[in-house]
């Protein structure tokens, strides 16, 4: 699909939509746990829809019901030999650790960026656990046969923090007791505090985080009560809320409702390059009001939240100055390399996007120029596009704008409600 988005300033108010961070998450501790539990403002998007096949496969009923996802589930009890993860790098690398929990062996796919993205981890960790593994030479299909039994054992978190999280699932529902996982150098650590708080809200057996640096299992095992249905709901995404805040801040005055303040999200930290650009912005517990202002360039340490570089690029296209982002390092292996698709997606647009070591330098404040662009297939790329549009100097055309059908469906649709001007070859928005 082509979008072409002319400039426009945005106004009225718009909802976040469900975190797919936080919905995948509930699903498997939903099939994890056992019982009914009901998923209120259950998640959309294709990675959510791919989680909720995912745990189908592993064993649990799935149904949606009106505006809710009703679960119920056994334990992971897989009826098929396969789980397809989509393009979800979450729920390949959080689904395989507890999909091997179950002896049945089982073969994790997935399609598109998925299997260009690397799972060396699982070669090296699930073995030590008793877990057999095949790789593709590191990429998928993974072929395992579990049971996974929980060890004292040390991992590496340089890439990503999405291994971790899996195994943190599959120790707490293996019932680990006086069990560690030692850590080197994690990345993306918020991702771990949201692993936490989820497995907590499910009332799963949480580990001791010792700085980040290990993790203690030392509970014993809840006996939980399943006889009564658990009703979770899903926080707002503050990945996909970034672009709709740096759209107020670069171009409009609106409203953007159901971000909890109070969240363990990463992407919340978009706050803070927000407040140091100086944009116009009224944070209240139930909504935040942002307009369009004059912006100062920002320095921001994205290593814990890469997922707000394309929206931060976004932001320091219109700020008057060069704006720092570090963490470049964190970007290579995305649905993208994010560090190159931006430079070369933003220099098309005459934004320049410079790097020294691990820093990303953005050259802003001198206008961001009409052009065609292609989103690469990575949604926050299409978005970030999108949002830098709103403010340019002519129209901006985006080929394979349906990218941002990984994490946020309705961002088009959110997007001309807030009155943007944008025209789509395919269907009307
Ligand atoms: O756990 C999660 O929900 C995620 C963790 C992050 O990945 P890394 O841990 O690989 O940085 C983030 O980029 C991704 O979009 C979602
Ligand atoms: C990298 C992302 O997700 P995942 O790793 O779960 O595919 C993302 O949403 O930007």
């Amino acid at each position: 699909m082509q979008v072409t988005v002319s400039p426009t300033q945005v106004k009225g108010t718009v909802t976040a939509p469900a975190s797919k961070s936080a919905m995948q998450r509930a699903c498997a501790a939903a099939l994890l746990k056992g019982g009914k539990t009901v998923l209120q403002n259950p998640g959309v998007s294709n990675d959510d829809e791919a989680a909720l096949d995912i745990i189908t496969q592993l064993g649990a009923n799935v149904q949606r019901v009106n505006d809710t996802v009703v679960i119920e589930s056994n334990g992971v009890a897989p009826i098929s030999n396969e789980i397809n993860c989509g393009e979800s790098g979450l729920s390949a690398r959080m689904f395989t650790s507890i999909a091997a929990l179950s002896k049945t062996p089982i073969t994790i796919n997935g399609k598109g960026s998925l299997v260009k993205r690397p799972f060396d981890f699982f070669t090296e960790v699930l073995p030590q656990l008793g877990v057999d593994v095949k790789s593709n030479n590191g990429l998928l299909p993974l072929h395992i046969s579990g049971p996974l039994q929980p060890k004292n054992i040390e991992v590496d978190g340089s890439l990503s923090s999405q291994f971790l999280t899996g195994l943190l699932f599959a120790y707490s529902a293996a019932g680990a007791n006086d069990v560690t996982i030692s850590v080197k150098n994690l990345s993306s650590k918020p991702y771990i505090d949201l692993t936490l708080k989820v497995i907590s809200d499910f009332g799963l057996s949480k580990p001791v985080n010792n700085n980040y640096q290990s993790f203690n299992f030392s509970d014993q095992p809840i006996n939980q009560s399943t006889a009564q249905p658990l009703n979770y709901s899903v926080e707002g995404d503050w990945s996909g809320g970034a672009f709709l805040l740096v759209a107020g801040a670069v171009a409009g005055d609106i409203v953007v409702k159901g971000l909890n303040v109070f969240s363990t999200q990463a992407d919340k930290a978009v706050l803070q390059a927000l407040m140091q650009s100086e944009a116009t912005i009224s944070i209240e517990e139930s909504q935040i009001h942002i307009r369009k202002s004059k912006l100062k360039p920002f320095h921001f340490n994205a290593v814990d939240c890469p997922d707000l570089f394309p929206p931060l690029v976004a932001l320091a296209a219109y700020c008057e100055g060069t704006s720092v982002i570090e963490g470049v390092h964190r970007l290579t292996h995305k649905e993208s390399n994010r560090a190159l698709t931006l430079q070369e997606e933003f220099g098309k647009m005459g934004i320049e996007i410079g790097f020294q070591d691990d820093l990303m330098l953005i050259k802003g404040g001198e206008g961001v120029k009409g052009a065609a662009v292609h989103s690469r297939h990575d949604h926050r790329i299409a978005m970030a596009c999108a949002v830098a549009a709103l403010g340019a100097e002519g129209d901006v055309t985006i080929e394979e704008a349906e990218a941002v059908n990984k994490s946020y469906l309705k961002f088009w649709n959110d997007l001309a409600r807030l009155n943007a001007t944008i025209y789509s070859l395919e269907k009307s928005l």
